[in-house]
């Protein structure tokens, strides 16, 4: 664990790999988070850690060192409501990071629209009780409503153990969905245990909900490479989802500083869930730009 003098703490790692993996050109982390810089950036009062600073200058110089072009910057809770410093790395990246908000229900049409113009695509919804105090359905699904016009998806994140209650809330939701982490199965269930299976059932219950096969160092204890058992448990589901996977490092890792992750070797997880050059294309390049740059890929299709 490292904590600084001040209570803040360091959940990346040091020195990543240059991973052996060369990802395709344009290849997008499409779940990754910023920390401040805090002095211009601060926390929220609600945050549940307080971590040290990883502003866009680390995330950029990471991009480039594992062979990425662009991120898609996820608003991490410890920054409540307030997207600034979201907003902030995805106008410092040259047109190279789109994002996902955290929005309060409050929220005005025009300042969606200030996010649109900042690069946001998406709004997030937090079911985890350790992360957020208060993850309210009825005020979510309003604002889902209220997004649809400007073309954005929502980006969930909750634990496999909700989601048969969450359903019905899932179902009403008018946009397309993207599940963070894959609804945080148990990979040691593999790829047909009760987890993946309840997942799948989301997944063909209407063909607008994707999902991020990101995290094998939180989705496999202990955690660590080589992540066997979630290649064994999420590779068949890259196969039998192709148009509708992300991936992403999920750097800077937010509370996982007992056990940092190498970002190196989780990009030398890619090519063992995605096993052909077309699986690796559509997870890094295609479907992220069908939802983070739709004006690109309506060029190219
Ligand atoms: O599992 C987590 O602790 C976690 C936290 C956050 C966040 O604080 O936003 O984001 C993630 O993607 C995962």
């Amino acid at each position: 664990m490292s904590t600084d003098a001040a209570g803040r703490i360091t959940s990346w790692h040091p020195n990543p790999a240059v991973p052996r993996f060369v990802p395709p050109p344009g290849a997008v982390d499409a779940h990754c988070h910023v920390f401040g810089p805090m002095a211009d950036f601060p926390f929220s009062a609600q945050a549940k850690y307080l971590p040290a600073d990883a502003g866009p200058d680390m995330l950029f110089a990471l991009r480039d060192r594992l062979g990425f072009a662009r991120n898609v910057i996820v608003q991490a809770s410890c920054h409540g409501t307030d997207n600034a410093a979201t907003l902030n790395a995805i106008a410092r990246s040259a047109g190279a990071a789109r994002g996902v908000a955290v929005v309060d229900p409050a929220i005005t049409d025009g300042e969606l629209e200030a996010l649109h113009d900042g690069g946001i695509r998406g709004v997030r919804f937090n079911f985890l009780k350790r992360l957020v105090d208060n993850a309210p359905k009825d005020r979510f699904l309003d604002i889902a409503r209220r997004i649809q016009s400007l073309g954005w998806h929502v980006v969930i994140y909750f634990e496999a153990d909700i989601l048969e209650e969450l359903r019905p809330f899932l179902d009403a939701i008018p946009t397309p969905i993207v599940v963070d982490h894959m609804g945080r199965p148990d990979v040691a269930q593999g790829p047909g245990g009760a987890d993946m299976t309840a997942f799948r059932a989301l997944l063909d219950s209407r063909d607008d909900v994707w999902t991020k096969v990101t995290c094998p160092d939180r989705l496999e204890e202990p955690a660590g490479p080589p992540w066997d058992r979630f290649v064994t448990a999420v590779r068949p589901l890259v196969e039998d989802y192709p148009d509708r996977v992300l991936w992403g490092t999920d750097w800077p890792h937010p509370n996982m500083q007992d056990a940092v992750p190498d970002d190196g070797a989780l990009v030398d997880i890619i090519p063992r869930i995605a096993v052909t050059p077309e699986l690796q294309r559509k997870l890094l390049v295609t479907n992220p730009a069908t939802l983070y740059w739709p004006e690109e890929r309506s060029f190219s299709l």
